[in-house]
């Protein structure tokens, strides 16, 4: 056996340096592009458009070189025919003729063997490497041999081949999720490369990387169907505010900036989601039968007379409008198949023409039965008199209202028909509230924008006036766009003009772009991107939709993201077993039929690679209690630290919480981040009590000790988690909270904890303390054993 790794440690530092001068070189040709763009005065419009598009592309590529910095290099694949390739986070060439490939992109189908290959299956390697840096700086190589054949040796050798992987998941937290490039697993590579059309489902329990795998899929897309999806833009949707924060971080790491990540809460352009339901609540808006409530609210607003209307019209006195006359129009208008707003002005030119026809007949009419004495003209002339009159237009707007989606939704909670007393009850609330004259409208709730979608859709957009107006705009364009033509002719150079110009090989800017293409390119100078488009958009067609516990989704949120996804092209991560939401829609076949029928991939993960085995083991015992086959995927590392819990009395719990969270945080206990997960009602006795924690609606993840309530804990993780009144929390909320640490659980309690889980914490057939007693003496300190069973 021979050794090579003598200097293998110092060859990767220069190439991480050779690359890292790379990386230098090309952010400053970006950043200089774009000093250069904002010194340029351009006053064509043809210049400006290329400055503006120059200084924004560019601008974009210095944010993306830099949030790829940290860990730009990870990987190494050396082949048995002796060829070898560096992996890292993005591609890179060198600055020669023949631009060598320096770097390959983590996503190029040539870097695959580092994340699938194995000793059984070698994929032509003969050893993987990592490769971890500090900032510039290797510090560590871990080799894996997969050619058992080769004797070779670099001193580096990680035989259980799990090193770096196990380093990654015991690392402390830092408040944002990391990416997991240097480590994905094969089963997780295979979700991640999964072609992009179709309906792909990726189940797995918690811990299982479905959020990571998620991201990093987003990630792939990209890079393999960039043309498409850059244009399009990719949507992921997670649950909450805090979650986006959380998970902000990982794209932009991974050299993707154009990924639109928002909550269902933000899926409609003007609306931000403050407020919250009760769970009877958002059942009830969620529940498919709400298509049907809001269809039946719009059609009571299509109104008749009761049983007349009577209109006084200015100039001839009253007009009357019955109510069979009404019907007919309404009947007219339903028939067109236009949606609300666009079908109004069909309702209103029947109407009209019923209102002309009485005032024709009343001044024309011939007492002796003869022909009418109005001449065409003269009925013309009455049927516009008819049309702008304000009491005619009036008496319109009275039995056909133009709506907004907002307008007509608020009106259905104030007020809700169609429902059930039960179900009226629990969403029914007041538009708004009125104090010292001002008027505060009731906040929009998550639950509601899928409703507002809804009526959107039903209402239709009247954007006659807006499209005319656009027409105009793009009329001044061309205009304009047609005088710098022009001057551009005027001023051609001598030497053109002294060629014949059918022969002329030398083209002006005006053989080339018409004034109608040159007017179209700088509109195209939007300079947003195509997300930033697409987040402003209520009909934006996107890409590829990714959503994150989607088990969480109602059947009326289904209905909006398969509107914005009309070629099905969509990941679903979800875990049935922690849904919360009471409108969660149940199986992934119920969810995905009525648009997709069976025609969906599905496939689940099932390694743990947050929770230990001690913490699993205790979490697990919720589900199993309802389900005893339940099986929780299997934890990849052990701690040896088991989950304590602690009984405490009423009074002492904010004391006795303040307490463990100093004991948790003290050295010896984990580092990194800690998290108490208490039901809302307590977090404000626990404020007053813990003076550094980060709490409220978006708390700050990076602090070292955060608040959360159960909901806003899902798809987070800490170090430690100290979860108070658990006996209170519903199931799924509890499976969540237990399944947040990376290292330690800790429960404190003022009531017996729910059967099943005080016996896996206190182990099989010993019962629990029931009651209360004053947990912070009791406790005995908090290091990592139960003080209660005293295991
Ligand atoms: N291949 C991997 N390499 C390193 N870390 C990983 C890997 N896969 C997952 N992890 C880590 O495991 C943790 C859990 O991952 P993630 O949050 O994606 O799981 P999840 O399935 O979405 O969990 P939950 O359903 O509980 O929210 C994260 O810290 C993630 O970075």
């Amino acid at each position: 056996m021979s050794t090579e790794g003598k200097g293998e440690l110092g060859g990767e530092q220069q190439f991480v340096s050779l690359i890292h001068d790379r990386l230098d070189a090309l952010r400053t040709g970006a950043e200089r592009a774009v000093q250069a763009g904002l010194a340029r005065a351009a006053t064509g419009l043809q210049a400006r458009l290329e400055r503006d598009v120059t200084v924004s592309e560019q601008g974009r590529t210095v944010t993306e070189l830099d949030a790829v910095e940290s860990g730009l290099c990870f990987g190494r694949i050396d082949f048995t025919d002796g060829a070898a390739h560096h992996i890292g986070r993005i591609g890179m060439r060198a600055d020669d003729a023949e631009r060598t490939p320096l770097l390959i992109d983590w996503r190029a189908p040539v870097a695959r063997p580092f994340y699938l290959a194995t000793g059984y299956e070698p994929m032509g390697l003969r050893r993987r490497r990592h490769i971890t840096t500090r900032g510039r700086t290797v510090t560590a190589l871990h080799d894996e041999i997969l050619d058992l054949a080769d004797t070779l040796r670099t001193g580096h050798e990680d035989p259980s081949g799990d090193a770096v992987l196990l380093a990654a998941l015991n690392s402390a937290r830092t408040g944002r999720m990391a990416d997991i490039v240097r480590t994905i697993q094969a089963e997780q590579d295979r979700v991640i490369r999964a072609p992009h059309r179709g309906v792909l489902v990726v189940e797995g329990g918690p811990g299982t990387g479905k959020t990571a795998v998620a991201l990093h899929r987003a990630a792939y897309l990209l890079y393999a169907h960039r043309e498409q999806l850059a244009r399009r833009a990719v949507l992921i949707v997670g649950p909450g505010p805090a979650f986006l924060n959380y998970i902000g971080e990982v794209l932009p790491s991974l050299g993707e900036t154009g990924v639109w990540l928002a909550t269902l809460g933000e899926l409609f352009p003007g609306v931000t989601a403050t407020g919250t339901d009760t769970p009877a609540a958002s059942a009830v808006k969620g529940a498919p039968g709400m298509v049907d409530v809001i269809a039946r609210t719009l059609a009571d607003r299509q109104r008749l007379p009761d049983p007349v209307l009577e209109i006084d019209h200015e100039d001839h006195g009253t007009l009357t409008l019955d109510r069979e006359t009404a019907r007919a129009a309404r009947a007219g208008a339903r028939d067109t198949g236009l949606p609300h707003n666009l079908a109004r002005p069909h309702f209103a030119f029947r109407i009209i023409d019923a209102l002309t026809r009485q005032l024709t007949e009343r001044i024309g009419g011939d007492p002796y039965g003869g022909p009418n004495l109005l001449d065409p003209t003269d009925v013309a002339q009455l049927g516009k008199e008819v049309a702008t009159s304000p009491a005619v237009q009036q008496a319109i707007e009275s039995l056909w209202p133009t709506l907004t989606p907002e307008r007509l939704v608020a009106d259905l909670l104030a007020d809700p028909a169609h429902l059930t007393d039960e179900e009226a009850d629990a969403v029914r609330r007041a538009p708004g509230t009125w104090s010292g004259g001002a008027f505060t409208p009731t906040p929009w709730t998550p639950a509601d924008v899928p409703l507002l979608d809804e009526a959107a859709e039903l209402l239709g957009e009247d954007d006659t006036a807006a499209r005319a107006a656009a027409e105009r705009e793009r009329r001044e364009r061309v205009d304009y766009a047609q005088g710098v033509l022009d001057m551009a002719y005027a001023s051609r150079t001598h030497e053109f003009e002294d060629k014949d110009d059918d022969e002329s090989e030398i083209l002006g800017v005006q053989d080339i772009v018409d004034a109608e293409r040159m007017a179209e390119r700088h509109e195209e100078s939007d300079h947003r991107t195509a997300a930033e488009r697409a987040a402003a958009d209520r009909t934006w067609a996107f890409g590829h939709i990714i959503v994150d516990e989607a088990q969480e989704l109602s059947a009326m949120a289904w209905r909006l993201l398969m509107r914005r996804s009309p070629t099905r092209a969509m990941t679903l991560v979800g875990d049935p077993a922690q849904t919360a939401d009471a409108a969660g829609c149940g199986s992934w076949e119920t969810i995905l039929a009525p648009y997709v029928e069976d025609r969906w991939e599905y496939t689940r993960l099932g390694v743990n690679y947050r929770t230990p085995v001690e913490i699993m083991d205790v979490a697990a015992a919720v589900p199993r209690a309802a389900d005893p086959a339940f099986e929780p995927p299997g934890s990849v590392r052990s701690t040896g630290v088991r989950p304590w819990a602690r009984p405490v009395v009423a009074q002492n719990l904010a004391a006795a919480v303040a307490e463990a969270v100093k004991a948790e945080s003290a050295p010896g206990a984990a580092e990194g981040r800690l998290a108490v997960i208490a039901p809302r009602a307590l977090h404000a006795s626990l404020v007053a009590l813990l003076p550094e924690v980060s709490a409220g609606r978006s708390p700050d993840l990076t602090s070292p000790v955060v608040l959360l309530d159960p909901r806003q804990a899902k798809g987070l993780e800490f170090d430690t988690v100290l979860v108070v009144e658990a006996q209170t929390f519903a199931d799924s909320d509890l499976y969540v909270s237990l399944t947040r640490a990376t290292q330690r659980l800790g429960l404190l309690h003022t009531a017996p904890l729910p059967g099943a889980l005080a016996r896996a914490l206190h182990g099989e057939g010993e019962a629990p303390g029931a009651d209360a007693t004053d947990g912070v003496d009791a406790a005995g300190g908090v290091d990592g054993v139960d003080a209660v069973s005293g295991s």
